[in-house]
């Protein structure tokens, strides 16, 4: 519903607080039930509730609400509110009322008085525009003015600062981030220099500061907004993994992002103002390439904790006899014997400090990493079973990954615990990790599963919690996606060819007759032939085109529910969004199909989705703070109304595979149906039936690594539906979409000296010592 008030004037409701229905203290967002004094609105009733991120409201208070109405389907009408400030009353008596109140220590009658005596009706706005006004006001004593202007600051500055902001299109929520950086001096600073909120202040945009600049009158060759404009390029970047620009390529995007037909800016100026800013530490320029400040330090934090693992040595006096002894026993209590990679991998992972275990899916990555926690624990004399150890953090094995569902499959696989990195390094959300440099990690030998995924400011968070004595093995698929965050640690680490690398090359998986791992490895080595197509027992191709592939879709996955198949084992990938085969449309009919609407089920309509109970979800973004984490799948199994929980707010329960989360309205948008969800977010997650739609208006994605990455998590059958052709191109494009980073000449600078080194007593070793296949 809008209401309009006919005068053009700005729509107010006039309130008193009468209590708080509820609010939320890390945001405050509140919801709020007012008595209507007055508004400008054709809203006749005597109450509303409001909501909207407030601070510090206080019942019984008068304030002005500016916001719009809005229709809920079960309470009504409710105000939502764009921005507010405390009522202050405009007679003299009722302002020297105000100014006595409790909310101005010290201030009696008679100060009050005399200080609207001197400056009026408006005596609030005039100390606030400026405070030396009061100067003049007769026989005000310098303290008392002090503390008036700290308490009119401490009552109302954030409700000035959101009035303020309001005007310029900038809602609460945004509000509330610039509120925190800048305090008072927030509309100072935007008037002066709008475009300092994007160096500050997250998710403020290069194209509103720039329109708040044209409206404030600052010239289009600003050097406040070429400077803006370098660091949104450099922002930017990061979407497409960038750790760095080239600075041509950075001076040209800057360029283009400022152009203007009538102040044409050339390279020249832009290059002297990236030089400005890296004097002033705002961007860093190193060898001819522009970093920001986070990524240039990430990069050479990283760097410097690998060289600093590589040079303490790893004490190792087991002789190869010993060695050979141990791994024999372990391939007995297994049942199996270890290929020549594998026994190696072992074997060496014992010797290194730092090792990178790599291998296509089946090549025995978690056969190794049980035969070197076996091997270790046997030749330190330490038992394996974390039952053992009185205390978790004993326990020597520090097994993760970098999401919760692969983290879960590296703890069913080894049978021992795993934790999430963001776990590991007690990450507490804004208050960042509790391992650190100071506070680092327990334990002898870590173990990083799926490190592919890992990005340059995670993997120097992680290695700065590494202590000294710990080994640190490195397991992960190079030609899997590289991380969603910035760099591409694990394949920057490996073209370095500085840290000690077993690649497993021979399938395992394959020889117990897995078309999947086939198709992989064809894939993999490019070798992959049409006629791999053929159905097999874990592996069947559905042709069809694109506006079939819903229905083939859906079809496939009733056979499968009717079989008594549970749909947490059926996963749908698919890497687009919006198409008619994309991942919005699959999940509107796999959720027509598996959970259609019911007077029996309760759902909630947020945008074009609904969400039913009983519908599988995904989680889309990192939520330590509830345990859930971007990826994460569950499944929705209440959802309350404002009147059934004490909270009094819509709420959305989900539980995943450990805990059950509670959503709020407003934190619904991070869910998603995940019936079907994108290759992307399937990273590091295994699924026993995997469902691949591949159609050639997919092509604008299809590359070898994605599709590679999409048939790998598969574990138990694959079904692709669609068409042959577009998977045979797809296979054969290589992304060529180079990542800008530098993490491989970090490396070199920094452990080339140490590493010739290690090369040498490597060779020893191998020259020195005999290995089991030198008797075969
Ligand atoms: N030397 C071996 N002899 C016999 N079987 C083996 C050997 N190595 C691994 N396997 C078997 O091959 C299969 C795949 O091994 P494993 O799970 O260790 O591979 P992986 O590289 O971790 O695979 P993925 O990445 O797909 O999880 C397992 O069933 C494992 O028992």
């Amino acid at each position: 519903m809008k209401m309009e008030t006919g005068t053009g004037e700005k729509e107010y409701i006039k309130g008193e607080l009468l209590y708080t229905i509820f609010t939320n203290d890390v945001e405050h967002f509140s919801i709020v039930k007012l008595k209507i004094h007055d508004t400008n609105t054709d809203y006749r009733e005597k109450e509303i509730v409001a909501k909207g991120y407030f601070s510090n409201l206080q019942d019984g208070n008068l304030y002005y609400f500016y916001g719009q109405f809005e229709k809920h389907p079960k309470y009504g009408t409710q105000y939502h509110v764009k921005s507010y400030q405390t009522f202050i009353p405009d007679s003299k008596d009722g302002l020297v009322a105000y100014l006595s109140s409790d909310m101005f220590y010290g201030i009696g009658k008679r100060t009050a008085k005399k200080i609207v005596d001197h400056l009026g009706e408006n005596a609030v706005s005039k100390i606030f525009n400026n405070k030396e006004v009061l100067a003049d006001v007769p026989g005000l004593k310098k303290e008392t003015a002090e503390t008036l202007v700290k308490s009119l600051h401490e009552n109302q500055g954030f409700e000035h600062i959101v009035v303020n902001l309001s005007k310029y299109n900038i809602g609460l929520k945004m509000a509330q981030k610039i509120y925190q950086v800048y305090k008072e001096a927030a509309m100072e600073v935007l008037e002066e220099d709008p475009y300092r909120y994007v160096f500050d202040i997250d998710g403020f945009g290069f194209q509103t500061a720039d329109s708040i600049a044209r409206q404030n009158g600052i010239s289009l060759n600003h050097p406040n907004r070429i400077g803006a404009g370098c660091i949104y390029v450099l922002q930017k970047s990061i979407q497409d993994g960038h750790v760095y620009l080239p600075l041509g390529d950075c001076v040209d995007q800057v360029i283009q992002l400022l152009w203007n037909p009538e102040v044409p800016l050339d390279g020249k100026e832009i290059t002297n103002r990236l030089e400005e800013l890296n004097n002033e530490k705002s961007v860093i320029i190193y060898q001819g390439n522009v970093y920001l400040p986070s990524l240039y330090y990430a990069e050479d934090g990283f760097a410097s904790h690998v060289k600093r693992l590589l040079e303490n040595k790893v004490e190792f006096d087991t002789t190869e006899a010993e060695l050979m002894k141990i791994i024999g026993e372990i391939e007995e209590e297994e049942t199996l014997s270890y290929g020549k990679e594998q026994y190696e991998a072992i074997r060496r992972a014992l010797h290194s400090k730092l090792m990178i275990l790599t291998g296509g899916p089946g090549t025995g990555k978690t056969t190794v990493i049980k035969g070197i926690i076996k091997a270790y624990g046997s030749i330190q004399s330490l038992s394996t079973d974390p039952s053992d150890y009185d205390n978790k953090s004993d326990f020597p094995f520090v097994l993760t990954a970098p999401t919760g569902r692969a983290a879960k499959r590296m703890k069913e696989s080894t049978g021992l615990p795993a934790v999430t990195i963001h776990r590991l390094l007690g990450w507490n959300g804004s208050d960042g990790f509790e391992k650190d440099e100071q506070e680092q990690l327990s334990g002898k030998i870590l173990i990083i599963d799926e490190f592919s995924m890992v990005d340059i400011w995670l993997a120097n968070h992680l290695f700065k919690a590494i202590p000294n004595d710990m080994q640190v093995l490195i397991v992960g698929d190079e030609d899997q996606l590289p991380s969603v965050g910035p760099g591409q640690v694990l394949s920057d680490l490996l073209d370095s060819e500085l840290i000690p690398t077993i690649s497993l090359h021979e399938v395992y998986r394959q020889k117990e007759g897995s078309k999947i791992i086939q198709l992989a490895h064809a894939i993999k080595n490019d070798s992959f032939q049409i006629d791999l197509l053929h159905n097999d027992k874990d592996f069947s191709f559905i042709d069809c085109k694109e506006y079939q592939v819903v229905d083939v879709i859906t079809k496939v996955y009733k056979r499968a529910i009717d079989k008594g198949i549970d749909m947490k084992d059926i996963q749908v990938l698919a890497p687009m969004y919006r198409t008619e085969a994309g991942i919005t449309m699959i999940n509107k009919g796999l959720q027509q199909l598996v959970n259609p609407k019911s007077n029996k089920k309760r759902e909630v309509k947020v945008n074009d989705t609904v969400f039913r109970k009983g519908d599988k979800v995904i989680q889309l973004v990192n939520q330590p703070e509830d345990g859930v984490f971007n990826g994460d799948i569950g499944e929705v199994v209440a959802i309350f109304e404002e009147d059934e929980n004490t909270d009094h707010v819509q709420q959305l329960v989900v539980q995943f595979e450990e805990n059950e989360v509670v959503y709020e309205r407003k934190d619904y948008i991070n869910l998603m149906l995940a019936y079907c969800i994108s290759i992307h977010k399937s990273q590091g997650s295994e699924f026993p039936i995997v469902i691949l739609p591949i159609v050639s208006s997919y092509h604008r994605m299809l590359r070898k690594n994605l599709i590679y990455t999409s048939i790998t998590r598969g574990k138990q059958s694959l079904i692709i539906c669609g068409e042959k052709n577009a998977l045979t191109r797809g296979v054969e494009t290589v992304d060529t979409n180079k990542r800008y980073t530098s993490l491989k000449e970090q490396l070199t600078v920094r452990i080339e000296e140490h590493h010739n080194v290690e090369l040498e007593k490597n060779e020893m070793i191998e020259d020195d010592e005999l290995s089991p296949y030198d008797f075969m």
